[in-house]
């Protein structure tokens, strides 16, 4: 049966040979001009650059594909003929359907591991659908609406449940291989319309058949959706971090459901069209499929852990299976054998992908031959130039004008958790222009007040005035829209998306090819990026450097560039230089300071003294749920903040 499928060992692997870009020196210098990275790279590099994820480049794995093609049309007779090509595109045409929803799962960061009885469900339900009526359309209708249905119910149950998608579709594919047993009584089903049967088999362009150029189609449409669109971008950024891309406004639960449902509905679509060419289907059919296709997505570079693979990759991905197994059987291994040395070649091909992936994550192949050789490679902190902490003070960066008008002013703020009295009476006022660093030690109820002033609690009693309007927000979003933006350190970006596309994230702009196409409007977002980024002074060569590979000074600079977007009055700051070596400390507060310099009020909450000192205007210290003093910073010492904050 062509659909049977080589059984691959399933290895994580990540990200690409080529996606790797130097982070560059980030200066913060006097404000850049607009920063125009289209301007710089090749044409080749600017296109896959402004996708998201990073690159999948499997130069690797498409010189294994040409081999193996070499290899096999020397040693077998028959196997470089237009026939048995053709043959070979039949059999990963259903491989390449489905591969287009499980590449976008994948990338997402969830799996559907029963797409191979699901696939045999189908194929049974359309079978007898088929025989039933004798009906082609309704077949062709049948099988995709059934298919939908059924990943419809794996996302459900995945958003529902909140389990592992791994331990709920293998629940599920044991449930769909019963179920195709029991639809047929385990025996095949046959007798399908002719018209149907033509279907399957009709050759469109010389032997080059209906499912092929329907795969074709499909895969083409599903990967230009994936890197080109909105919704697209979206997916990588819930495969990167799905709780940084629900802060940023992300539907991440109803966009796993409906992946799961086109998910299903590919698999519909393949199993379908399969029972058309075969004339046949049994219970069986689609037994080790989801093999096949996980393989051929992994192989071409989509990383199991989510977030990054290119289509590109994963379509060579597949011609890599599609030659080995025919190629195996052109040469006349036994089926066992056959099983054997596709494991070993897959575990090779994967093995060589995480030694890549390794050598580039210090730096790349050649940054490896350089250490090997004993000459040291620059990092990326030495490029930067805002990582190493020798000899650097953090200095005081002083005000540069005056106060303006009161921003926020909250009074009597009080939140109880049971017994626990967190906020017993807080008062808070900051001006614009004004940075005021909140401390206190553990417990004392600094992320209860931000989270009542960012809308994500309300005070059981007390009042917030914003711009001289008393408010109340029952969302983040409601706040955030009013202009009181908060950054935590650790949801503010999706580590594996670049500077422009985390920028836009959730606010992507968009444009028409021809009037009609909605695409993302890649040049908007990079102009977008590069004036917030100027707005603070923050300058990245390359905007499109994938977040994870910036310093951490860097990655927090960014964060607060892109939560004034739009518009900021107040900025709360959540530790923003915890973690932080004394350059990219300083690297972060001269952000801070041309923020509020800019006219907006900042609340910096840290547990620093010696950030407060390089960049407060005035402190309020927090205790036990009650401020224990408030003030101009200058009005205190170092020695007295401290023993402020210890409650001495
Ligand atoms: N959802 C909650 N349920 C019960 N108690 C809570 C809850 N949130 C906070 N608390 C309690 O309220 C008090 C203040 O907590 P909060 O997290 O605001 O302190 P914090 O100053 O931010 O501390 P840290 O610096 O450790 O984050 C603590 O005693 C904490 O245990």
């Amino acid at each position: 049966m062509s659909e049977r499928t080589p059984t691959g060992t399933v290895m994580p692997t990540a990200g690409d040979l080529n996606g790797h870009q130097s982070a560059g020196p980030a200066v913060l210098a006097a404000p850049a001009g607009p920063i125009d990275p289209l301007r710089r790279l090749g044409r080749w590099r600017r296109r896959t650059a402004t996708m998201p994820g990073e690159a999948s480049g499997r130069l690797g794995l498409a010189v294994l594909a040409l081999a193996l093609f070499v290899y096999f049309s020397v040693s077998a007779e028959n196997f470089f003929q237009a026939g048995s090509i053709a043959t070979m595109g039949l059999t990963m045409a259903s491989v390449l359907i489905v591969v287009t929803g499980t590449m976008a799962l994948l990338i997402a960061g969830t799996v559907d591991i029963s797409i191979g009885t699901m696939f045999s469900l189908v194929a049974v339900i359309a079978g007898q659908i088929a025989t039933a009526t004798y009906s082609t359309p309704l077949t062709l209708l049948a099988g995709p609406l059934v298919g939908a249905l059924l990943g419809l119910a794996n996302g459900v149950m995945v958003r529902l449940l909140k389990i592992s998608p791994l331990i709920v579709t293998i629940a599920t594919m044991i449930a769909f291989g019963g179920l195709a047993k029991v639809v047929t009584g385990g025996l095949a089903v046959s007798d399908f319309p002719p018209s149907l049967m033509r279907l399957g088999r009709t050759a469109v362009v010389g032997q080059v058949s209906v499912q092929v150029i329907v795969a074709l189609v499909i895969f083409a449409v599903g990967g230009f959706v994936l890197v080109r669109t909105r919704p697209g971008l979206r997916v990588y950024a819930m495969g990167g971090d799905s709780r940084a891309a629900s802060a940023a406004g992300v539907a991440v639960g109803r966009t796993t459901v409906a992946l799961f449902t086109v998910n299903g509905a590919l698999v519909g679509v393949a199993a379908t069209l399969t029972i058309a060419r075969l004339g046949t289907v049994d219970p069986l059919t689609g037994q080790g499929f989801e093999f096949a296709v996980l393989t051929a997505a992994i192989l071409g570079g989509v990383a199991f852990a989510g977030g990054s693979g290119r289509p590109l990759g994963v379509i060579i991905g597949v011609a890599t299976i599609g030659i080995l197994q025919a190629g195996l059987i052109f040469i006349g291994l036994r089926d066992y054998w056959q099983e054997v040395a596709t494991g070993a070649v897959l575990v090779t091909a994967l093995a060589a992908d995480q030694l890549l992936e390794r050598t580039r994550d210090t730096g790349g192949l050649l940054a490896a031959v350089r250490r090997a050789r004993g000459r040291s490679a620059p990092t990326a902190e030495a490029e930067t130039g805002d990582g190493g902490d020798s000899a650097a003070t953090l200095g005081r960066l002083p005000r540069q004008g005056p106060l303006g008008a009161t921003v926020l002013a909250a009074r009597g703020l009080r939140r109880d958790f049971g017994s626990v009295q967190a906020l017993r009476g807080v008062d808070v006022e900051v001006r614009a222009g004004e940075v005021l660093c909140l401390l206190g030690d553990n417990g004392a109820g600094k992320s209860t007040l931000i989270k009542i002033l960012s809308g994500a609690d309300r005070a059981d009693a007390g009042t917030v005035e914003f711009l001289g309007e008393p408010v109340t927000y029952s969302s983040t979003r409601q706040a955030r829209d009013a202009g009181i933006r908060t950054v935590y350190q650790d949801l503010a970006l999706v580590p594996t998306l670049s500077v422009v596309h985390n920028f836009v994230l959730g606010d992507e702009p968009t444009r028409r090819i021809a009037g009609v196409v909605p695409v993302r409007d890649e040049a908007a977002a990079a102009r977008r990026t590069a004036a917030g980024l100027a707005e603070l002074g923050i300058r990245v060569p390359d905007p499109y450097t994938t977040v994870r590979r910036l310093s951490g000074g860097q990655r927090q600079a960014v964060a607060i560039a892109r939560a004034i977007v739009g518009g900021a009055r107040l900025v709360i700051l959540d530790e923003p230089t915890a973690a932080l070596g004394v350059r990219q400390t300083r690297y972060v507060l001269e952000a801070v300071r041309r923020l509020a310099d800019n006219g907006t009020a900042v609340i910096l909450i840290t547990h620093d003294i010696k950030t407060v000192f390089a960049v407060a205007d005035s402190v309020a210290v927090l205790r036990l749920g009650r401020v224990v003093h408030s003030g101009p910073v200058d009005d205190v010492g170092e020695h007295s903040l401290v023993r402020l904050m210890a409650g001495l």
